[in-house]
């Protein structure tokens, strides 16, 4: 008996250090997590998820994974190391009572790993709606305009409250296992006792045991069936947690990029020679839809080329193939004549300067804004030269705090991002421009300027940069070098913008179209 209090003293202790231990992996877990999503082998791990939902798994999953280690593991362990003394103390009392419990204690078992299973079920069902709901409400908060505008709110709620009534469903279901367990519980436990009782008293009046015995086997027995109910409880406790953490295991698991793994080539001087040799790419979550077929493409150091065509036609998707995002499904893409897998992609995307259709800033001033990603030494004079070219000196000077202004959602209208986001790219000084849709929400105007400004200036006044530049506004494409008409992703035409007005094709069309909008 003294031993076993003793053990248990020294299981307590094991107990803090499982708290420790278990907050400094959640911590670390957490940051593994965050590190190996940015890592992915495949961006497209991301385009089922919302990141609403992945930020939430990110702290809730880790936490539960935390609590698994720090709480459940150490009470498990506890407990089947108490229950064993137990046992092996009641078997030493007598044989037969012991084999009783034990049946007894067999049976708790087999209930309690049925229940544990359906636990891990529910809770990766609450888990689901949870996030669900969340995103919901994270969409309409997010949407709230448009929400208001279209007076969508009690549609909002009602798609809210479908989750939440999803959510109540399963937990009152795991409400009601959790009763069924505790009667199943109560119900053997009770039993053994009466057993104990009724054997017991059998034995004593035979001369088999002596009423201190069974006194004792009666205090031993509870602590044997106890200790299987708490290890019944923490397995279906850690097998919650391990139905909730499944997606953060799941991320876990996948290996990082060979981008990242691997180290590539670092060329001596970038040129800026791109060429797609008969790529062909499609999205992993979507398979069978072929985005990308047989792209043949040499861009000339230099040489400023537009893509065109119409919406969903593989622009955007021939840019983020060349940024490494994904890797072509056939075929390969060249920069200088070198594969672009064997090169260093870090030492490649520093040469590469990238303003997308809807540039999303960060929460930081606007001066770090301009400077994000450039890994030269940076001053404060060299970020008004950017943003004085993209045309953002003048409205940043009118804000509160000029360049220390915190960007929030609301503070900047689109035209505005767009320009900071231009002037980062201005600051990178970069070989390659990638201008994806960059400049549509500029006035006609500051865009000609702009653009004039972003194929111009490089610190390297021998060299001129290659600008890729994706445009639906086809007026402000005609200077390019080269235009290139992508229709169902591939490429139908190309030529400058008299061959191709000439050629009476797609461009032609696409041309009039735009035309005969205006008038
Ligand atoms: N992450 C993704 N996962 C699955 N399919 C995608 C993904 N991104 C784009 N697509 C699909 O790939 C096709 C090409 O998309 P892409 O964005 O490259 O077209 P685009 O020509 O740039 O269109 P837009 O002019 O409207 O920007 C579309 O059918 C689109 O639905």
């Amino acid at each position: 008996m003294c031993y076993c209090r003793n053990m248990q003293v020294k299981i307590y202790g094991l107990r803090g250090c499982c708290f420790g231990i278990a907050n400094m992996i959640l911590v670390k877990r957490m940051r593994e997590t965050l590190y190996s999503s940015l890592l992915l082998q495949e961006i497209s791990f991301f385009d089922g998820e919302t990141v609403g939902d992945l930020t939430s798994r990110l702290g809730s999953d880790c936490q539960q994974v935390s609590r698994v280690i720090g709480n459940d593991l150490n009470l498990i362990m506890r407990n089947v190391l108490q229950g064993t003394g137990a046992l092996i103390y009641l078997l030493i009392l007598s044989w037969p009572l012991g084999v009783c419990t034990l049946v007894i204690c067999s049976s708790l078992a087999a209930i309690m790993t049925v229940y544990g299973m359906y636990q891990k079920k529910t809770a990766k069902l609450i888990q689901e709606y949870a996030a669900s709901a969340n995103e919901v409400a994270q969409e309409t908060f997010s949407l709230m305009r448009t929400v208001r505008v279209y007076g969508t709110e009690k549609q909002e709620l009602k798609r809210y409250n479908h989750w939440l009534d999803k959510l109540a469903e399963v937990s009152l279901r795991q409400s009601a296992a959790y009763g069924v367990w505790n009667l199943t519980f109560n119900t053997l436990y009770h039993a053994t006792q009466i057993i104990a009782v009724l054997v017991g008293g059998m034995y004593i009046l035979a001369g088999h045991i002596t009423a201190e015995k069974l006194t004792k086997f009666i205090l031993y027995s509870e602590w044997l069936i106890y200790s299987t109910w708490w290890v019944g409880d923490n397995v279906s406790s850690l097998m919650q947690s391990v139905g909730a953490s499944e997606k953060v295991f799941q991320l876990m698991d996948l290996l990082p990029s060979d981008q990242f793994i691997s180290e590539g080539m670092a060329l001596q001087k970038l040129q800026g020679h791109i060429e797609f040799v008969n790529v062909s790419f499609q999205y992993l979550s979507r398979e069978m839809v072929p985005v990308l077929q047989h792209i043949n493409l040499s861009v000339h150091p230099g040489e400023v080329v537009a893509i065109v065509g119409l919406s969903g036609s593989g622009k955007s998707t021939m840019v983020n193939l060349l940024l490494r995002l994904y890797e072509p499904t056939n075929g390969q893409i060249l920069i200088d004549g070198v594969p672009l897998n064997e090169l260093d992609t870090m030492w490649l995307r520093g040469r590469i300067g990238y303003v997308g259709q809807e540039p999303k800033l960060f929460r930081m001033d606007i001066s770090s804004n301009i400077k994000y990603g450039c890994t030269r030494n940076i001053k404060q004079e060299d970020v008004e030269w950017a943003a004085k070219l993209a045309y953002a000196h003048d409205f940043i000077t009118l804000l509160p705090n000029g360049y220390n202004t915190l960007v929030d959602d609301d503070l900047l209208s689109g035209g505005q991002k767009q320009r900071i986001a231009i002037a980062r790219a201005i600051l990178r000084d970069p070989t390659i421009l990638i201008l994806d849709e960059a400049t549509s929400a500029l006035d006609a105007e500051s865009e000609h300027n702009v653009k004039g400004v972003l194929r111009s200036v490089r610190s390297d006044l021998s060299s001129r940069r290659t600008v890729i530049v994706i445009a639906h506004r086809l007026s402000t494409i005609q200077a390019a070098d080269r235009i290139v008409v992508m229709d169902g992703g591939q490429i139908a035409e190309m030529g400058s913008h008299n061959e191709l007005l000439h050629k009476n094709g797609l461009y032609a069309r696409l041309t009039r179209r735009q035309t005969d909008a205006v008038v």
